[in-house]
């Protein structure tokens, strides 16, 4: 959809829309918003609102804390799950400097610049298609989040054992009022376990959609009583929750990673991109995998990937390349998950792939054994190489990439290490509830 200023101004009269939420994300992946009046509208389609940039984490000091909000007309939407009188719309801000320029904290700044350079390099877009699968709690008396869940199924169950499947289908009606195309929805390996996938659109439209979607999957949840969660590994001994992303490039309206007389059906584009983000991905992982708890779902047996490997088919690998191809041909990325900043992200699985295209690198052999099954000395003999353990891991990791860096931007880059590190050394003085179960008697 394209809306102009003037479209945006009648809709939001014709549709009876009485508060506007303007949002954006800050560097840590979290949405925020100010909501305006209908009689503010005007002003706000002329990028003329101003909020407090000091306040928000990791953007600027209290010192040039001014900052405009520059919406994207084209995100115009009504929140279906709020008042149909007095209706509450919202739109999706870029965020700039009082000169006018892009504010280089903005994580969709930093999208738009990588998307820039795939543009530069003759490709007319980067399709996405995210799987960001979630948990649904119960909430205790009084509507604290628990790590019960509501039920007991498993893979592609259905009712009565799967008590998720209310709360999903409300959440899939929303998001198709908000204009996504809804494409499956099902319980996930895990109890209490669920994904939603919807269809891939261009990159950037895509962390929109994701940050749309968790708002609408944690809203329907609370309207039933549950509480959902995109943390990435809530309950221990079970699979937590990953988000894959499926990405392609496209030339001229083509499918760039398909090439019919390839024997595996993929060009030489799609080899290098899946040999960049090879290269990359162990630095990209502070931003992919953001969280201390990102790094206890990366472990083996729960089909989540830990090892640096691609497959055509196999799920034990760190990127697939699923059978559909034409112009569904596309790399499956398994590692990223949830929690993390999809702008963030996305920037920097396309600066890895294009790096890898503008190099002309080849990857691996890919490995068609279960990597799960091979002990450390066969990887060795694979050449099979690991993701980061930790988050402190992670940090040293991106530090190393000046690739990361570079599409980062050095204030962004700044700040996040700076959060991260901080996260990493708060949780290293903790007290766990392990440690004492483990201590407390023998000691
Ligand atoms: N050309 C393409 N480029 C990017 N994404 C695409 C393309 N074609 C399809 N997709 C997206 O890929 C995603 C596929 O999700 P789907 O759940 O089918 O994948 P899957 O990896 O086979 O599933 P699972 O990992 O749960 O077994 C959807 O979001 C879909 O829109
Ligand atoms: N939940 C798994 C993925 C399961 C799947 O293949 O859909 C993960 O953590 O990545
Ligand atoms: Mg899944
Ligand atoms: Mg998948």
């Amino acid at each position: 959809m394209s809306y102009s200023k003037e479209d945006i101004i009648r809709m939001v009269k014709e549709e009876d829309v009485e508060f506007i939420r303007l949002q954006f994300t800050d560097i840590f992946g979290q949405l925020k918003n100010v909501a305006i009046t209908a009689s503010q509208i005007e002003k706000a389609v002329n990028d003329q609102i101003m909020f407090d940039g000091s306040s928000i984490e990791g953007f600027v000091r209290i010192d040039e804390s001014d900052q405009y909000l520059y919406p994207d007309l084209d995100s115009f939407a009504i929140f279906p799950w709020r008042p149909s009188h007095g209706r509450v719309a919202r739109l999706i801000c870029d965020v700039h400097d009082p000169d006018g320029k892009p504010f280089v904290g903005d994580p969709r700044h930093v999208l738009k610049r990588a998307l820039k350079r795939a543009e530069e390099m003759g490709f007319d877009a980067f399709n996405v298609g995210p799987e960001a699968e979630f948990f649904l709690f119960q909430t205790d008396d009084e509507g604290k989040p628990t790590t019960r869940t509501n039920d007991e199924a498993g893979y592609f169950d259905l009712g009565p054992l799967d008590h998720g499947e209310g709360t999903r289908r409300e959440i899939c009606m929303a998001l198709e009022q908000m204009g996504f195309e809804i494409e499956a929805s099902h319980h996930e390996v895990a109890q209490g376990q669920h994904e939603i996938d919807f269809k891939y659109a261009d990159a950037l439209r895509t962390a929109d959609n994701i940050m749309t979607f968790k708002l609408a999957v944690k809203t329907l949840a609370q309207k039933n009583g549950l509480h959902a969660t995109f943390m990435p590994k809530p309950i221990f001994g079970i699979n937590g929750s990953g988000m894959h992303t499926n990405m392609s490039l496209f030339q001229g309206g083509k499918n760039a990673f398909y090439d019919p007389d390839d024997p595996k059906g993929l060009s030489k584009e799609a080899y290098s991109f899946i040999a960049g983000l090879l290269a990359h991905v162990k630095g990209m992982a502070a931003v992919t995998n953001p969280l201390v708890n990102s790094y206890k779902r990366l472990v083996p047996g729960y089909e989540a990937p830990c090892y640096l490997a691609w497959s055509a088919s196999n799920r034990s690998a760190l990127i697939r390349i699923p059978a559909a191809r034409g112009q569904s041909t596309r790399v499956e990325l398994r590692s990223p998950d949830p929690a993390c900043n999809p702008y963030l992200e996305l920037a920097l699985c396309l600066a890895a792939g294009l790096d890898g295209i503008e190099k002309g690198l080849t990857p691996p052999p890919e490995v068609t054994e279960n990597i799960f099954d091979m002990n450390a000395a066969a990887r060795k003999a694979h050449g099979i190489d690991s993701l980061p353990d930790s988050l402190e891991e992670a940090i040293h990791a991106l530090e190393a990439d000046p690739l990361v860096l570079d599409t980062l931007g050095e204030h962004v880059a700044a700040n996040y290490i700076e959060g991260k590190r901080k996260e990493w050394e708060e949780y290293c003085t903790r007290v766990s509830s392990w440690e004492r179960e483990k201590y407390i008697i023998n000691y």
